[in-house]
């Protein structure tokens, strides 16, 4: 259930994501690596609300609620702030956060948290920002954040903040296999690092493989292109993540990744059906903290109900 108050203000559903390919090129002198990876946005999605306030406030509700710092830290805050200075605006707000995305799972909650914040601050403010002039703000957060403005599905290059959208003909069904514990996305960049130490790295490349199954929406066809170059170093951190995979794979999905930096395991199933059967049986043999389903693509941040524009005449 929703536990958004409904409180007046401005309210933005965002969904998370998965990297259905996922190239970690070299190092860059900024400390980010190189990308070539290819965001796809699924319904499984947080809702962010922003209200005028006295004084600055975060709450988070929601299954994941526990993890998620409510002050400064809090990403949606960061987000909004930043929009605010930017455009000399001194208002206040509440931000209410009904989180359903995991934390710290690889699937950008955080990132999607300050998308959603800027889309409900542009609305709330009226400010008229253009998607583009949005994206911008949100890259300065994080590399994820301009993905979760536009959602669907997107080639991501650049640090993962320049985007491009794909023609995808279908929609997929995922399961996804939480855990608990989270990864952290440095972490996991460094360990990825470690263990290509004294190879050469090429500069990565979109597969050309991969954009063809999109286009023709052949899960089959899609299923052996899914490619996560962060995957063996979220393994090294997290050796149980292979059971997970294997598991998975053995109950009958057509194909898995780890979700970015993990550890939350994606599974492409071949039908609704096919995602309801996966699902019982990854929750039967305990490899996974929690499971749950999802189908992509999903758009990205968009308002839901805008009670600031409802009032008196
Ligand atoms: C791995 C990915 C795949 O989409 O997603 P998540 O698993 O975090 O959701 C992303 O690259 C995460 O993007 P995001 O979580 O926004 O990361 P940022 O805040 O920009 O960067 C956090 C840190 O991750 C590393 N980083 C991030 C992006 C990148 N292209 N190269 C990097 O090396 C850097 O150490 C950076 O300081
Ligand atoms: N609104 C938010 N939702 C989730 N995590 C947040 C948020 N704001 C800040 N964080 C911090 O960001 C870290 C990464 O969160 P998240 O985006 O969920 O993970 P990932 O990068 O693996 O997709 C969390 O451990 C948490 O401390």
């Amino acid at each position: 259930m929703r536990t958004v108050p409904s409180s007046p203000g401005v309210q933005v559903r965002v969904p998370a994501k998965v990297n259905l390919e996922l190239q970690v090129g070299p190092l860059r002198d900024d400390g980010y690596h190189s990308l070539a990876t290819v965001f796809h946005a699924v319904n499984l999605t947080d809702d962010v609300r922003v209200t005028p306030a006295t004084h600055w406030g975060c709450v988070v509700n929601g299954p994941y609620a526990a993890a998620v710092p409510t002050g400064t830290d809090n990403l949606a805050v960061r987000a909004v702030q930043l929009l605010g200075e930017r455009f000399g605006i001194e208002e206040m707000l509440q931000i209410d956060i009904d989180k359903h995305i995991p934390v710290a799972g690889g699937m950008a909650g955080g990132s999607a948290d300050a998308a959603a914040a800027l889309v409900a601050a542009d609305a709330l403010w009226s400010l008229g920002l253009t998607r583009a002039d949005l994206m911008g703000i949100g890259a300065e957060i994080g590399s994820d954040v301009p993905f979760a403005i536009t959602g669907g599905t997107a080639l991501g290059s650049g640090r993962g903040e320049v985007l491009a959208p794909v023609l995808t003909q279908a929609d997929f069904h995922w399961v996804f296999a939480l855990q608990h514990e989270g990864l952290s996305t440095p972490k996991v960049y460094a360990e990825c690092d470690r263990l290509r130490v004294g190879e050469s790295v090429p500069a990565p490349e979109p597969s050309g493989a991969l954009m063809s199954a999109l286009r023709s929406g052949d899960v089959d066809e899609l299923a052996p292109h899914l490619r996560n170059d962060l995957q063996d170093a979220a393994i090294s951190l997290m050796p149980r993540l292979r059971e997970v995979i294997d598991t998975g794979m053995e109950a009958g999905a057509c194909g898995a990744v780890v979700c970015g930096s993990g550890p939350t395991v994606a599974f492409l199933c071949a039908s609704h059906h096919l995602a309801l059967d996966l699902m019982v049986t990854l929750s039967a043999g305990k490899v996974a903290d929690d499971v749950v389903r999802a189908v992509g693509p999903a758009p990205g941040a968009h308002v839901v109900t805008d009670l600031h524009s409802v009032g008196p005449a």
